[in-house]
């Protein structure tokens, strides 16, 4: 799957330019596009005996027309279901006529199981919640347990967010045209789509060129060029010192769960920072990892002044009894380089005065990297939080770009973003990662990452893609602690 993302405008503006360059007009990507669409039917679902390709008015009726006249040349018995005509002159309306099977109109429709439907209502046009017909059909398919292909976008799922107003089309498959929109990646409107394919129809890929798309899909295509590679010349310091806060006695598991995950990820030399009153927890269960007592903020400043490590972690099982902000503030404007990652209580430490961090990062040499989970975010950005009109990606973006650092906003659609606008939409999320413990995790893959120099962006979607990819192929079963140890085969494909 090509990275870069396209919103419903900029696909818009790849469909003009791609026309403009020839050789294709719009009519032929049209054609393409039913084309593959009806290839996909074909092959995926041979054994329904009857098909239904509901039609819109816009060109994603166009394409529907186009499959409708390919299955039915291919000997399918094929009902077509319109609502509203394409307007006169348009390629939908080119489509429509050279379509042999007679329009009925959408509320005839009614689903069979032994029915294939073919949504192609609205696709990237849409722009407002469907009306009464396509939203009386798409509630029957969900009642019938109809078997639906989608033409682009399940009808309903808004492609720039993925948000779905009221109930949208739910699919099996969706075939989507050159690259993915967020709202195929963006929850809801990611599971209304069931798999998605995206097929080529003669859009060339030089279009992005002028289009410079922002968004991008969390694959390692996006970060492999700066994925970190161990030369043969290093020691254990030039591979990267990354270090994690420790909480008190009681918590000190969120710590090295974060610190196993960074050395496991390659960096050379991980420390555990702990107060005295936790160190004989954490020696007793240390080995590789170093430890070090720390127990206000001028030995910490002493530790970063001497050891100068490249990333940090602070939060994780770190409570809140101890003063968090002065030390985050210090540490952020002392460091050199590298990143401090900033997860659980090291966020929730900021929610009175989130301007503060703020200010201190878009100063500071070192990254800042929030992991934030959906409530987390809320405290530090309570106006993004709320603003129901914002998708996750709009929301992630604009955190980003007010902290002046990289946002992970987690969940099973986890949204990486950095100041600028880049962002991305992770896609191999798995159910395991639920668990106790693996937000930990990330947050030390983060930091090995970005303590072996990978910039902060690329290193948080990096770690995002690792700790999916690790759960998934793990499956059922999955704790926190099986996280770190599941990276090599994964850095032995990457490398
Ligand atoms: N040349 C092109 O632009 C190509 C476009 N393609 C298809 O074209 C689609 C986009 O076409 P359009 O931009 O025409 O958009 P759509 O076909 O998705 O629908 C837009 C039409 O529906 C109206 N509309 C929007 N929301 C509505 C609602 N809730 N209720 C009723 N009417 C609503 C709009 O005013 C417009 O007339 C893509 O999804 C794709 O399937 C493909 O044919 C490939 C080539
Ligand atoms: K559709």
């Amino acid at each position: 799957m090509p990275p870069e993302l396209l919103t419903p405008q900029e696909m818009t503006e790849a469909d003009r330019l791609a026309i403009a360059a020839g050789p294709h007009d719009g009519h032929a990507l049209m054609r393409n596009a039913g084309a593959a669409v009806a290839m996909e039917v074909l092959r995926r679902f041979p054994d329904f005996a009857r098909t239904a390709v509901l039609c819109g008015p816009g060109n994603n009726g166009g394409d529907g027309y186009v499959v409708a006249r390919l299955l039915r040349e291919a000997g399918i018995a094929v009902r077509v279901f319109a609502q509203g005509k394409p307007r006169d002159g348009s390629d939908a309306a080119l489509a429509a006529k050279e379509c042999p099977v007679a329009a009925e109109p959408l509320e005839a429709f009614e689903p069979a199981v032994d029915t294939l439907v073919v949504d192609a209502l609205y696709g990237a046009g849409l722009a407002r919640p469907l009306d009464g017909p396509a939203q009386a059909a798409a509630l029957r398919c969900r009642d019938a347990g109809a078997t639906v292909v989608a033409i682009d976008l399940p009808s309903g799922v808004a492609g720039a967010s993925g948000s779905t107003w009221e109930r949208s089309f739910e699919a099996a498959l969706t075939v989507t045209f050159f690259r993915l929109k967020p709202g195929h990646l963006l929850e809801p409107g990611r599971s209304a789509c069931g798999e998605t394919v995206v097929a080529d129809i003669g859009i060339p890929a030089s279009v992005l060129d002028e289009i410079a798309p922002k968004t991008f899909a969390n694959v390692p295509d996006l970060w492999r060029k700066a994925f970190p590679q161990p030369a043969h010349a290093q020691h254990k310091y030039s591979r990267g010192h990354a270090a994690v806060f420790s909480g008190g006695p009681a918590s000190t598991g969120a710590a090295r769960l974060a610190a196993l995950a960074a050395a496991r990820v390659g960096v050379g030399a991980v420390t555990v920072l702990a107060p005295g009153n936790a160190l004989a927890a954490n020696a007793a269960h240390l080995t590789s990892i170093m430890l070090k007592r720390l127990d206000d903020d001028d030995e910490g400043e002493a530790f970063v002044a001497a050891h100068a490590p490249d990333a940090f972690v602070l939060g994780p099982g770190y409570g809140l009894e101890r003063p968090v902000r002065g030390r985050v503030l210090a540490l952020l404007a002392r460091m050199e380089r590298g990143a401090l990652v900033l997860d659980a209580d090291g966020i929730t430490a900021f929610r009175d005065a989130p301007e503060r961090l703020f200010d201190v990062a878009k100063e500071a040499r070192a990254a800042l990297v929030l992991t934030p989970h959906e409530g987390e975010f809320g405290r530090l950005f309570p106006d993004l939080a709320g603003e129901d009109a914002l998708s996750k990606l709009d929301s992630a973006r604009a955190a980003a770009e007010r902290a002046g650092g990289v946002v992970v906003l987690k969940g099973p659609d986890t949204v990486i973003a950095a100041p600028g606008g880049r962002a991305a939409i992770n896609c191999n999320g798995s159910p395991w990662l639920a668990t106790a413990g693996s937000g930990d995790v990330l947050a030390g893959l983060i930091a090995g990452l970005a303590a072996q120099r990978m910039p902060a962006f690329e290193a948080a979607c990096a770690a995002v893609w690792l700790h999916a990819e690790a759960a998934t192929r793990f499956g059922p079963g999955l704790i926190a602690e099986d996280l770190p140890s599941l990276m090599p085969p994964l850095l032995s494909e990457l490398l």
